[in-house]
């Protein structure tokens, strides 16, 4: 994680993932991508042929006759992705890091010359990571995303992710304060946890956590809990979140004067859209008042569905929990005379969970999904291929 050696802003956690169809929401300066797919996807008088050729960036009308397209696109591209950094505000100068490097493996030495020694070695803040890495030919090839008909590779990086050589806080004035917020989602205690231990790794000492999410900032009645690997050494093995969340506006001007008065430096904000919106603003805020301050988003969707995120966090447990509703429809239909079972999964408009608990399952013969979509009638159709395997699966 990059968390403490990003020198501020508001900063995503993970990289790299490329998928179909992106949806840009104002979260963050670095926007996030989400999924979206038309709600009238899954209609029947939807051709299933229909190829999906769309612009990454919905808002922005690219003009594909322009022989720049793509140099531009590129552009907006990494002026989207640069994370604003405090030092573009204020003039700091930056202290050799304290994260010792020996924490990520034995093999670490100072000055080391072998490439297994160097392997260790810190992320330099120019590294990127390759967001689309296939070129696809043709919008009719497998799984093509394209942005234009001709099917364009346009270049997508992002920040890579990682313990920097230089960073911008003391760590031992460092106060950090931790929050989650929105809805709940399996591995937030991981994920505070982790957070905890890894500030720790770097020298913080004064770490606390917020309760019930943003409202612990301006609710009278509710008081910041200090957090130590003492504290959260088992959390991890219980399920919701230890700092409590909730929903419920509050104004951003009376929460950015309680981090103030409080002395936080830095905050890790854990949540979902809405949190984000809000961490974006008290990021704004922030700079208005030209206070030295790192707002971190750290972003928690059970569903996958976040272009920049290998893997986000609780999808793992959502899949593996999916399983144990595939294995009762299972049985169930076997044991039925011309039994189908129907198993409806979570994943909003993205069909992550529902395309890996299949793939782990072994046990389904056709997945429907928002991103690819299907024809009931016909004789190409759903109910059609139904029928085929009643016929031919349909035995005891
Ligand atoms: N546009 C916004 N600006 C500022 N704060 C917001 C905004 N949207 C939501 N919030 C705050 O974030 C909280 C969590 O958002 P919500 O949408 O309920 O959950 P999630 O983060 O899981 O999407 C809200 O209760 C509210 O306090
Ligand atoms: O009850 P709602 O508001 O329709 O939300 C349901 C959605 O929330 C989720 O459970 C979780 O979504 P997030 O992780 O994006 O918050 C989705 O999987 C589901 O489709």
């Amino acid at each position: 994680m990059a968390f403490a050696s990003l020198p501020n802003g508001v900063g995503l956690i993970n990289l790299g993932q490329s998928h179909l169809h992106k949806e840009l929401n104002e979260c963050f300066n670095v926007k996030c991508l989400r999924f979206s797919t038309s709600k009238k996807r899954m209609t029947r008088d939807r051709p299933s042929s229909s190829i999906v050729v769309r612009a990454v960036a919905p808002n922005s009308d690219i003009d594909f006759s322009d022989p720049d397209w793509k140099q531009r696109y590129q552009e907006e591209f990494e002026k989207r992705f640069s994370l604003p950094h405090l030092r573009d505000v204020f003039d700091l100068t930056p202290i050799p890091t304290t994260f010792f490097l020996k924490n990520r493996g034995s093999q670490v030495v100072e000055d080391a010359s072998s490439t297994e020694e160097k392997k260790y070695g810190y992320v330099n803040d120019d590294d990127r990571a390759l967001l689309r890495v296939i070129k696809f030919s043709s919008p009719t090839s497998a799984g093509a995303e394209c942005i234009d008909p001709n099917c364009s590779w346009v270049e997508q990086w992002v920040h890579r992710a990682g313990p920097r050589q230089q960073i911008y806080f003391e760590p031992g004035k460092v106060k950090a304060g931790i929050l989650t917020c929105g809805g709940l989602c399996p591995g937030l205690n991981d994920v505070i946890r982790q957070i905890v231990l890894t500030l720790e790794i770097y020298g913080v000492k004064n770490v606390v956590g917020i309760p019930y999410g943003y409202r612990g900032f301006f609710d009278k009645g509710l008081h910041e809990v200090p957090l130590s690997r003492q504290v959260v050494q088992n959390i991890n093995l219980s399920g919701g979140s230890l700092l409590g969340v909730s929903r419920g506006n509050g104004e951003v001007s009376d929460i950015v004067d309680s981090i103030q008065a409080r002395r936080i430096d830095m905050l890790f904000i854990l949540g979902g859209n809405g949190t984000h919106a809000g961490a974006n603003a008290i990021h704004e805020e922030c700079r208005k008042r030209k206070l030295k301050i790192c707002i971190v988003g750290v972003p928690k969707t059970i569903d996958n569905d976040i272009l920049l995120m290998d893997k986000t966090f609780g999808f793992d447990t959502a899949v593996e929990e999916a399983q144990r509703a595939i294995n009762s429809a299972y049985i169930e239909a076997h044991s039925a005379y011309h039994g189908i079972g129907l198993v409806k999964l979570m994943g909003r408009n993205s069909g992550f969970i529902a395309m890996h608990a299949t793939l782990s399952s072994g046990q389904i013969d056709v997945c429907l999904i928002p991103e690819v979509p299907f024809k009931l009638d016909g004789p190409y159709g759903l109910l059609k291929h139904l029928e085929h395997l009643i016929e031919n699966k349909d035995r005891l």
